[in-house]
Formats: structure tokens, C-alpha cells, sequence
């Protein structure tokens, strides 16, 4: 399983879950944030606060480090410098999840990629049956409960990894490029799910590099260029009226790196 295809915040409890009543593990604070690797600074001094409830669309051309701040907020990396810090004592709330834009799936069912982070979670087996069945109903999956995951389409694993990350009951979605690999049609589709997340109260943190598509989804934009954090704000006012001319570049279409 990839580490980062699905919440793993509670891998390895064997107890059964008693489903508390939800502790809000937002805001996410990003204070003076570096990572480098050897010499090289790859992100640097990025101060960020990721509040509830909105859909923050994460922008920047190719290499600008979307894909490591996003990992940096799920805790698959740690800063170099600075720090990340959710509103638990916890330094990765198993209440956020992650799907990579490659979604990993696992050599089996569709039914038990879809059952084993639960049961990684500690549910008991009624309750997954239970949660994985409904799970399968919502994202139209259920004819395809049997079928070995790796033969879905690519817009299928897609959808599945949503699932699956959905199925933890995440407060917080990370989505890296979710439809950049597929067709208009399977791109709505996984369009119109995050919008469906969002208004059951989850919080979205996405990348796309698709100006389209961040129009269609942003609340709230973060502009990244050469590892630095140079805008962050409503999307309106992004789109709009840009402060940097970096940003102004990127959306005329002239900056590609
Ligand atoms: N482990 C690593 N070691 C060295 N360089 C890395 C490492 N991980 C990422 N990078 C570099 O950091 C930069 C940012 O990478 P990242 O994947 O975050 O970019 P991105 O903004 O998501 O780009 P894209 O839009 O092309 O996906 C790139 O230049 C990449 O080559």
C-alpha cells in the first residue's frame, strides 16, 4: 500500500472504534516552512494557515513544490525548517487523508481495498461491512465490488482511491492533480465529487495546474513560484486582480516555470 493513498494516521490500532463525537483538527498553521534536500532549498519560508471548510486550490508552474507542500501538510515529510502543526497534540491526526495522482491500489478487490484501511483503523468487521457497502453505493462502485482494482480504468482508480479516503471520514482532503491524467468526462466526475465532499463539510487542499478546473473549484488559491508561497487569497481576487507579476505570467499563460 502506498503510504500516501490513504489517512495512515491510525495504522496498527487493533482496538475496536468508538466513534467519538469529532474534535476539529483545523486550522492547519504552516509557520516559516523549508525543505530542502542536501543543499538544495526546495521550499522556503512558507507561512500558511489552512481553515476549515474551504476548497484551497494550490497553483504554481511545473516545480514550484505543490506536490511537496501537500505532502508536507499530510505529514509524508517533514520540514527542514519551520513547522506544521494541526490543532491536536497529535503531529498527524489519522482525520486527514491524502490521494496521490497516481492512485495506489492495492493487488486486490475493489471491496478490499476499500475494507483493509478500515480495518487497519481498528473497525470491527460488521461495522466495515457496513461502511464498506455504503461506500460502494455513494461512488457507484458496487458493480464493480469484486473486480481486481488494478484492471480499473484509470478514471475508475481514481474514483476508488476517493473512496477509500472518503471512507475514513477525513475532516481534511489532500488531492495531488486528482484528474490529471484523465478525460473531460471522468474529470467531472471526480470534479463533481470533491464538490459533494466539500459541501458535507470537508476541507479541500488541492493542486491543479488546470487554470480551468482551479477556477471551477478554488475558494481560496495559493500561488507557489521557486518554493516560495507569493500569494495566497481569495480566488476571486487571484484570478482578478494578481499582486505578483509571477502570478500575473502564470495566468497569461507565460510562465511555465
Ligand atoms: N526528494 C527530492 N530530491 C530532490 N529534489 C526533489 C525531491 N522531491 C522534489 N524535488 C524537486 O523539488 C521541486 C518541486 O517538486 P514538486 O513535485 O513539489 O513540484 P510541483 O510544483 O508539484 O510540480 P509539477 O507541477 O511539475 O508536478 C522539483 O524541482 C523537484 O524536482
Amino acid at each position: 500500500m502506498g503510504a500516501g493513498a490513504i489517512g495512515t494516521g491510525t495504522v496498527g490500532m487493533k482496538v475496536d472504534k468508538v466513534i467519538a463525537p469529532a474534535q476539529s483538527i483545523l486550522p492547519l498553521q504552516l509557520r516559516a516552512v523549508g525543505y530542502s534536500v542536501g543543499k538544495t532549498r526546495l521550499l522556503d519560508g512558507i507561512d500558511l494557515t489552512v481553515r476549515a471548510g474551504k476548497r484551497l486550490v494550490v497553483m504554481g508552474p511545473n516545480g514550484a513544490g505543490k506536490s511537496l507542500l501537500l505532502r508536507l501538510c499530510h505529514g509524508l515529510i517533514a520540514p527542514t525548517s519551520g513547522s506544521v502543526s494541526w490543532q491536536t497534540q497529535d503531529p498527524r491526526p489519522a482525520a486527514q487523508a491524502m490521494v496521490l495522482q497516481r492512485p495506489v491500489v492495492l493487488r486486490r478487490s475493489v471491496r478490499a481495498n476499500l475494507d483493509y484501511p478500515l480495518a487497519l483503523a481498528g473497525y470491527a468487521r460488521a461495522a466495515r461491512d457496513e461502511m464498506v457497502q455504503k461506500t460502494l453505493a455513494r461512488f457507484g462502485l458496487i458493480a464493480l465490488a469484486e473486480r481486481p482494482a488494478r484492471l480499473l480504468s484509470g478514471g475508475e482508480q481514481q474514483r476508488l482511491a476517493l473512496a477509500r479516503a472518503w471512507a475514513l471520514r477525513p475532516q481534511v482532503l489532500f488531492l495531488d492533480e486528482p484528474s490529471a491524467a484523465l478525460d473531460p468526462s471522468a474529470t467531472r466526475a471526480i470534479e463533481d465529487l470533491i464538490g459533494q465532499f466539500s459541501a458535507e463539510g470537508i476541507t479541500i487542499v488541492m493542486t491543479s495546474h488546470d487554470l480551468f478546473q482551479a477556477r471551477r473549484l478554488a475558494q481560496d488559491i495559493a500561488f507557489l513560484h521557486r518554493g516560495r508561497l507569493i500569494e495566497h487569497g481569495p480566488a476571486a481576487q487571484f484570478f482578478d486582480a494578481p499582486q505578483t507579476p509571477q502570478a500575473r505570467d502564470f495566468l497569461g499563460g507565460a510562465l511555465i516555470w
